[in-house]
């Protein structure tokens, strides 16, 4: 180390003191102290960081595939064709991203990346943390709402009357399954009275009768982002009504607020497109499929329970919350036959749980008729319900301690009925972090930990409280992160500043999870859901590694509500899923990343480590060369620099 001044010893004569000074000062004799003491540091840290224990058991293959993945993401930092957004004196080509910038802006890019590739490819352990009625894109569900047995039945509201080109971009739409004796009205009419709570107004239009006048009436220009093959222009329309579009998310003046209340148009857009007897059923089914696809093997959906029925496919019958769940079990046991029978049975090997959700903002009498539901549910279908969790922006009222006494009597009911309904509450998705009040005291974070949750969504505020961070370490609390969630809804700008590596770096055990993915694609769908969290992880952070990945996606199997053998018996399928994986890292993309400059891994210090210059030439300067020439510069090597000139014609 090197000393601290002393603080004993006279100061210097003056006139020595210039006398010492008037030949400058040279460095340190060749000395290996800093050096040392500096390994010393980086080692501790490495030993004590969050993967150490996968890194450390990691196989030679692994290592392998390690290696090529850091060479490719560096070279895919650097390549102007995807992102190649390099720092210099120059202003960036226009056509340049950052890796790991804007989500939205950046997908088209994402899509062909071979990180992102990987990040399909690798086995992902379980899904912890996704919304039931958000799972699957617009591109799936409109056309089934326009299937001609739905015809007659599909009907849409709006908050207003279209009249105007102000109204296409100002109204929310709803959709519902309604029955033929309903009466039908025009959403395109000035008389057009869009109460649905007055019992003698219909606010309902066909919606094969909307798509009609929307096609005749609407303004050419409706701004719309894209066109994805096969829907017509109301249905593009009312899809940008579903997704976060990127204007919601980045358009100038959007804010956190602007952003929650884009994302709860869309998820009760959703909701009726979702919520009726024969999607429901094929929904369930659809989204093992999707997930089978992203290498997961098992989930926990979040419904929203607190509307207790969903219709028929003609809007005459409603179909309670016991015959929901049941229709949930038929296919979960229909998709594990299917796999069974195609000598798959590892690939989706326990099903689905159910994690029970109302939201925060209901009166307690009502909270307290939900947890009852939440019980009697839990007793009918004691394998599929597996937590109770409060949703809702957590901008807004009510903060869980609202319900304490509730909450607390619930726990104190399961204990005497012998059953455990674990918290998962939403905790600390907020950067106001006050529970919806004006009090910090209020934030749910508290709660959360009081409560004895098993694992809590997002905790990205948990960064503020350094000692509940060791608290929820001692109580195992689990976050289940969403990068891309969180920066949709404008916690964080883009995937560099979400505080992941920090909360990992804390010690603190992470999963990682897709939130609503049917709702923040904004691009055509793709099964990736938890593939594209993967990525972002990867190029958010320079530490992120392979065996960081490993342990994400270890700990989601860990933090599950699976029994203990599951447990065991799904660590066993992901340490086979995982080798398998490494290997087709090596063969797919080992002689390509072996082709690459490599990137510059050396350590830049004095005094013996000098990093040679050809390493720094190489993973500097020929990436620039590459991109300057392609903006027609001129590149020259001088020594460990590059030099760049304009080229003077
Ligand atoms: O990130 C989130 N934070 C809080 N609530 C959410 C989030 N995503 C979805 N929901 C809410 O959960 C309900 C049921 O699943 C959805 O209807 C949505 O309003």
């Amino acid at each position: 180390m090197v000393d601290p001044p002393s603080t004993q010893e006279p100061n210097l004569a003056q006139a020595q003191a210039q006398d010492l000074l008037s030949e400058g000062f040279r460095a340190a004799e060749t000395s290996t102290v800093y050096q040392d003491a500096r390994h010393g540091l980086l080692d501790s840290e490495q030993q004590l960081s969050w993967y150490a224990g996968a890194r450390s058991r990691a196989s030679q293959l692994e290592n392998r595939a390690q290696q090529i993945l850091l060479a490719i993401r560096e070279s895919e930092r650097d390549d102007p064709e995807l992102f190649g957004n390099m720092p210099s004196e120059l202003i960036p080509d226009s056509n340049t991203r950052d890796m790991g910038g804007r989500f939205l802006i950046n997908k088209p890019r994402i899509d062909q990346s071979k990180i992102f590739a990987m990040a399909q490819r690798m086995p992902k352990g379980c899904h912890l943390h996704i919304h039931f009625n958000c799972e699957l894109p617009p591109e799936e569900l409109l056309p089934r709402a326009a299937s001609s047995s739905m015809q007659p039945f599909m009907c849409i509201r709006t908050t207003k009357p279209l009249m105007r080109p102000q109204d296409y971009a100002d109204v929310e739409v709803v959709f519902s399954v309604i029955p033929k004796t309903t009466v039908k009205v025009d959403c395109f009419a000035t008389s057009y009275n869009p109460d649905f709570k007055d019992k003698n107004n219909s606010p309902w239009m066909l919606w094969s009768d909307f798509r009609q006048r929307f096609h005749e009436l609407a303004p050419a220009d409706l701004g719309l982002e894209e066109r994805p093959d096969g829907l017509d222009e109301a249905e593009c329309w009312v899809r940008e009504k579903m997704i976060l579009t990127a204007h919601d998310v980045y358009g100038e003046g959007q804010t956190v607020n602007s952003a929650w209340a884009c994302f709860n148009q869309g998820t009760r857009a959703f909701k009726g497109l979702v919520n009726y007897k024969s999607v429901y059923r094929w929904y369930v089914g659809a989204a093992i499929d999707s997930m089978i696809r992203d290498n997961v093997m098992y989930a926990e959906l979040r419904p929203m329970l607190m509307d207790k029925s969903i219709p028929s496919d003609d809007g005459t019958l409603q179909i309670d919350l016991n015959a929901q769940m049941k229709i949930i079990c038929e296919e979960v046991r229909k998709k594990q036959q299917q796999l069974q029978d195609a000598g798959k049975p590892d690939q989706f090997p326990f099903g689905l749980k159910i994690i029970y959700c109302t939201p925060r903002s209901i009166p307690r009498p009502k909270m307290q008729s939900e947890l009852l539901d939440c019980l009697k549910l839990k007793l009918e279908f004691p394998d599929l319900i597996c937590g109770f969790d409060l949703v809702g922006a957590e901008d807004r009222r009510n903060p869980i301690s609202f319900y304490a006494d509730l909450l607390v009597g619930f726990t104190e009911t399961c204990k005497k009925l012998k059953i455990s309904i674990p918290f998962m509450f939403h905790a600390g998705e907020t950067l106001l972090d006050a529970g919806g009040t004006a009090n910090p005291d209020n934030s749910n974070l508290y709660d959360a930990l009081l409560l004895n949750c098993k694992r809590i969504g997002h905790g990205y505020a948990l960064l503020k409280h350094p000692m509940l961070i060791e608290k929820y370490k001692q109580q195992n609390i689990a976050l289940e992160l969403c990068p891309v969630s969180n920066e949709l809804l404008h916690l964080c700008g883009n995937a560099r500043e979400h505080p992941f590596p920090a909360l990992l770096a804390a010690g603190l055990h992470c999963t990682l999870n897709a939130d609503n993915p049917g709702l923040y694609r904004g691009a055509t769908h793709d099964s990736s859901s938890l593939s594209y969290e993967f990525y972002q992880v990867m190029v958010g952070d320079t530490r992120m590694n392979i065996h960081g990945w490993k342990q994400l996606a270890e700990w989601s199997i860990q933090h599950s509500c699976l029994a203990e053998a599951e447990i065991d018996r799904a660590m066993n399928i992901f340490a086979k899923d995982w080798d398998a994986f490494c290997h087709w890292v090596v063969s797919t993309y080992g002689q390509y990343a072996d082709g690459l400059t490599k990137p510059d891994l050396s350590v830049a210090g004095t005094g013996g480590e000098r990093p040679s210059q050809s390493s720094q030439v190489d993973a500097l300067a020929i990436p620039q060369a590459r991109h300057r020439l392609a903006a027609g510069l001129s590149v020259g090597v001088n020594g460990c620099e590059v030099t760049l000139e304009r080229e003077i014609h």
